[in-house]
């Protein structure tokens, strides 16, 4: 059997200390095994390449306030002052070199823009009532006037001449509608998945109480199957899932990540079977594959209910809008940010913005502020204190 060497994690910044803590203790006991000095050392002695910016999305705690999401990231661990950082330079999704090594100004000052943004030092306002500044001002060439009917404006904008292009893989590949919740994601999805031609096919959950995690054993009665398939929970997919052929999906699990069928993958269904989604992979690794899709089963593990839903569908969504959070690893050359309200979490924003590839492919729209001193202005949240022990 082949030795590992390395072991390299992506978006650390976003997983609990615990996980690491955990592998740190793994590693050593199962390393341990035969050469007991590797016991005494850091994950065992093995390399861990971890890599992620802090000023994006922290660890997601729920109903944690900002404390608790702060000491749960890494770099509140015991295992931080073991970790060399190394920082890099350079931004490669928006390169701000010409062919010829000069520099283009418009795409420098977008770049130096946004990380301003993510450590939190755009000059900021506070309202009424706040006690730490966060709005900040977004320059002018970026805003959508916003209209009365703002879904229809951030989908004209970000997806023009939609009704002939809607099959264009290139066209859907390169574009997506951002927004901080995911009842607006839904919103926007369905608005455009009826301009989609096409049969629509509706493809039930099943959907059960996992026995498991209560100790009901009447179960049937207290939660009927009915009531199960109302329950809609983020990052799980709907009992009633509506697709049609040539809709572009995102994967809601890892599935299989050698095939590069991974959380968060984009794919565009190319038939609808009765067990099987035949889908094309959009992006990562795989792009242009022909993948199956099946069923599986997925857990709800974050519930306001005394219970864990088991439900069996498909796990993907259409992704024509996503939440902010979703995007993260994304690179698009023409990003719509909707912001009917402002981000509610660290690097949200940044998050948003670092996503383009292009400066003239970003548009923004939020809801007009009736008070004339924060027009333009939206919330940037930066806990400031993620970034005290990083070098
Ligand atoms: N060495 C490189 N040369 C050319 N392009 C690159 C290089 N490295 C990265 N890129 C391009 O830059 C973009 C961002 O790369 P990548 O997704 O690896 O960055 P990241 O730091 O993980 O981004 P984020 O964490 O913000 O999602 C991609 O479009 C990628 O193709």
């Amino acid at each position: 059997m082949q030795e590992v060497q390395l072991i390299i994690w992506d978006e650390a910044p976003m997983t609990q200390k615990y996980a690491f803590e955990a592998l740190d203790k793994t590693l050593r006991d199962i390393l341990g095994f035969q050469k007991p000095e590797k016991r005494e050392q850091i994950f065992g002695g093995m390399t861990v390449l971890l890599g992620g910016d802090f000023r994006q999305i922290l660890p997601v705690i729920p109903k944690g306030k900002r404390p608790d999401v702060v000491q749960a990231c890494i770099n509140r661990s015991e295992l931080w002052k073991h970790c060399n950082v190394f920082t890099l330079t350079r931004s490669m999704r928006v390169n701000e070199y010409y062919p010829n090594g000069e520099i283009d100004n418009q795409k420098q000052d977008f770049n130096q823009w946004v990380l301003s943004v993510g450590n939190g030092i755009v000059p900021a306002k506070a309202k009424d009532g706040e006690d730490e500044p966060s709005w900040i001002q977004i320059p002018e060439q970026f805003i959508i006037n916003s209209s009365d009917s703002p879904i229809e404006a951030i989908v004209a904008e970000t997806y023009p001449n939609f009704i002939e292009r809607q099959h264009d893989e290139e066209y859907l590949k390169e574009r997506a509608i951002l927004t901080p919740r995911n009842d607006d994601v839904d919103e926007i999805n369905t608005y455009m998945f009826k301009k989609l031609t096409g049969k629509s096919v509706t493809y039930n959950s099943a959907d059960e109480v996992c026995k498991a995690s209560t100790e009901c054993l009447d179960q049937q009665q207290l939660y009927p199957t009915e009531f199960l398939n109302t329950l809609n929970f983020s990052g799980m997919p709907p009992h009633a899932l509506c697709l049609k052929k040539e809709l572009p999906i995102m994967l809601l699990r890892n599935v299989n990540p050698t095939k590069g069928l991974c959380n968060g993958t984009r794919l565009i269904i190319t038939e609808l079977g009765e067990f099987f989604i035949h889908a094309k992979i959009l992006t990562g690794s795989h792009v242009g594959d022909n993948v199956l899709i099946h069923r599986i089963i997925t857990t709800s593990n974050q519930s306001k209910w005394p219970f864990v839903l088991k439900r069996r569908q498909y796990p993907v969504k259409p992704c024509y809008a996503m939440t902010i959070n979703k995007s993260q690893r994304q690179s698009l050359n023409y990003v719509g940010l909707y912001l009917p309200n402002p981000v509610f979490s660290h690097g949200q924003l940044y998050v948003a913005l670092s996503r383009v590839t292009n400066p003239a492919g970003l548009k923004i729209l939020m809801t007009e502020e009736a008070d004339p001193e924060f027009k333009n202005c939206t919330r940037n949240i930066v806990y400031k204190e993620t970034f005290n022990n990083l070098l």
